[in-house]
């Protein structure tokens, strides 16, 4: 028999449904996402840590899930709410339904949700704290308490997700990413890249190694001096949850290191990037989540379909004569990209790596390759 689950909006807006995955309740900022397909990317990606993520498309697991298409070893976000949810997966990978993925996990979700209603709600009010219940408490109970949990704003949830020792990461991409026929050439390892941890992204380590670059993975507290220590041709700055102002330590480092390796950052990396130049950065009111975010790059005036994440954002103003903006986003003009050419040195809001997500942006990682050739 299907069960009753909740939704409740810190606002005190409600949403009724059925439980599926694992039973229980959970606590997190209920965000939106908009991208079609990649939900078992977007679940295990670190950054959602600390969030419900409501995907705008109705129909979800279609293709089941699989090990292959995790980018961290279990979903970080703590709860799913979806319109429609697929039974019976129909695909040559999957290995169970989302249903029991997410139960195996511990992560509770609510399906049947008018999901239209809910994006259109966190668009006008504002991204909020939620809760998802299967158990049986009034929904005005819980939008009480969900009125008064912590929000994201000064939460360092990275320093959580990071690593606790470095490691050396020297897998290629799948060969299930491939073409089919096509084989993919043995890269040669020729770049030592030291690769912060801030709760990376499995793909993006894996992208690092097809350009050439022998990677050492991190914690976030690892120093500037033993990073040094190491000479590595370049720096490598990833994604994670939280708020990029809250990190410990994290801008000191980077700002020791800049002008001293080539570095490359990607989302809470150039949040980071952007704090240490001595810039500032300020919660969204949604985000940009998703598979169709266009982005210009103002160097080349050329247009990027690109897979994003993040609800804070860089404040231009507060770049300026620290860094040149190289990137907008068409939809609302906030900064995308930034480079301080003389510390060769470059970071994006949006995720090259995609996974799940258009491929236009995949070039970024042979530019960080460039970068280090020319050092
Ligand atoms: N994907 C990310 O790295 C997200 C960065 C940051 N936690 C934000 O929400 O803006």
């Amino acid at each position: 028999m299907t069960k009753r689950a909740v939704l409740a909006l810190a606002d005190g807006t409600t949403f009724e449904g059925r439980a599926f995955g694992a039973s229980g309740e959970t606590v997190g900022e209920v965000v939106f996402n908009t991208s079609m397909y990649g939900y078992q990317e977007i679940l295990t990606d670190p950054s959602y840590v600390g969030q419900i993520v409501t995907m705008a498309y109705p129909e979800m697991g279609n293709i089941g899930a699989n090990a292959t298409d995790e980018e961290a070893g279990l979903p970080h976000a703590v709860g799913m709410v979806v319109r429609s949810l697929t039974k019976t997966p129909s695909n040559w990978r999957s290995q169970e339904t989302l249903d029991a993925y997410l139960a195996r996990h511990g992560r509770v979700g609510i399906e049947g949700v008018d999901t239209r209603r809910l994006v259109r709600h966190l668009r006008t009010h504002g991204a909020q704290t939620g809760i998802i219940s299967t158990e049986n408490v009034s929904a005005a109970a819980l939008s009480e308490r969900a009125r008064t949990a912590v929000g994201m704003e000064g939460l360092d949830l990275a320093t959580g997700v990071s690593c606790k020792e470095p490691y050396v990461f020297t897998t290629p991409s799948p060969d299930v990413f491939l073409a089919p026929g096509d084989k993919r050439p043995e890269p040669e390892l020729k770049y030592d890249v030291i690769a912060y941890d801030y709760g990376l992204k499995r793909s993006m380590l894996q992208y690092l190694v097809d350009v050439g670059c022998r990677v050492t993975v991190v914690p976030s507290h690892f120093t500037a001096e033993q990073v040094l220590a190491k000479k590595p041709h370049g720096v490598f700055l990833a994604n994670g949850p939280g708020d990029p102002a809250a990190v410990k330590g994290a801008d000191r480092t980077v700002a020791a290191l800049l002008g001293k390796v080539p570095v490359f950052g990607i989302c809470l990396g150039h949040q980071i990037m952007a704090l240490a130049l001595g810039g500032r950065t300020y919660k969204m009111k949604f985000g940009h989540r998703g598979g169709n975010q266009p982005v210009k790059d103002l160097t080349t005036g050329k247009v990027e379909i690109t897979a994003q994440n993040h609800g804070f954002a860089v404040d231009d103003a507060s770049l300026k004569g620290k860094a040149v903006v190289t990137h907008i986003n068409l939809n609302d003009g906030t900064v995308e990209g930034l480079a301080v050419p003389d510390a060769r040195a470059f970071s994006v809001q949006y995720h090259p790596e995609a996974s799940p997500g258009p491929h236009d942006a995949r070039y970024l990682f042979s530019r960080f390759a460039t970068l280090m050739a020319g050092s």
